[in-house]
């Protein structure tokens, strides 16, 4: 097959398992995790790295910021042959309870961008696959971590989450921010819903694991509210969730 338009990848890399960081500059830190890492590829926001796990091959690419580029990376990587894909990005918590450093585990997603409207219409919920979400939790739990798993938000304009005052729809979005809260939200990333409904519609495999960077609601109400930017845990759990993964593929 000709190499993939954005991407830049064919299906000679043989791998069906993809971990998708947002910033390509976590790749190479993510593939030091996996055996006989190498770079595979390198084209716009879409930096690959390949190596293996348990003797299967996985991939590890950056997916760049928001859902446009996050639908076109899923996409392409389906095309090569990819079927489950684990997004490990950073979030701000938005529950009282999601602090700095801890792991959130994406179960659904809040629809509140744009990308995914292009493929569904928004009565459709962007859901994570059951046996990968699953896998985190396990993963998550030997690692013992502290973690959630809930329901996080997806929305295009991150300054849109952290200076709403200053948007002219600022006041429709911090209604928004409140009634999602009220409604039980973990956390505010920016791909989570355009992987679940991408995936979805391809009829691959997709979850979600994520750091805590802060939880501008806990700034809010004068509580503590350290900030972690050290993405090796949520990292850790996700490489072993793959191998859970590749685990029980291998005995299913
Ligand atoms: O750290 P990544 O994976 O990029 O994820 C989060 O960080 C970026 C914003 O700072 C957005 O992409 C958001 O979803
Ligand atoms: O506050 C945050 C942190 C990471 N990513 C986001 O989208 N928001």
């Amino acid at each position: 097959m000709e190499k993939m338009y954005h991407i830049g990848l064919d299906d000679s890399h043989g791998a069906r398992y993809a971990i998708l960081p947002g910033d390509p500059g976590r790749v190479e830190k993510i593939a030091g995790y996996l055996d006989n890492p190498r770079l595979l590829g390198q084209n716009r926001e879409y930096t690959t790295w390949i190596g293996e796990l348990s003797g299967e091959k996985v991939l590890v690419m950056s997916t760049g910021m928001g859902g446009p580029s996050t639908a076109i990376g899923v996409e392409e990587l389906y095309q090569t042959g990819v079927d489950t894909m684990i997004r490990v990005g950073t979030c701000g918590g938005m529950a009282e309870e999601v602090m700095g450093g801890d792991l959130v585990i994406a179960n659904g997603a809040i629809r509140m961008e744009g990308t995914s409207k292009e493929y569904v219409d928004l009565a459709f919920p962007a859901v994570a696959d059951f046996d990968v979400t699953a896998a985190l939790r396990q993963s998550a739990k030997e690692l013992g971590a502290r973690f959630h798993l809930g329901i996080v938000q997806c929305k295009d304009s991150f300054y849109g989450q952290h200076s709403p005052e200053r948007m002219p729809c600022g006041k429709k979005l911090e209604e928004k921010w409140e009634m999602w809260i009220k409604a039980g939200c973990l956390a505010s990333e920016m791909e989570s819903a355009a992987l679940y409904i991408v995936a979805q519609v391809l009829g691959v495999r997709a979850g979600c694991i994520l750091n805590t960077v802060w939880n501008q609601e806990r700034k809010k109400k004068g509580l503590s509210d350290p900030h972690c930017h050290d993405t090796t845990l949520a990292i850790r759990a996700a490489v072993h969730a793959v191998e859970l993964l590749i685990q029980e593929g291998s005995s299913s």
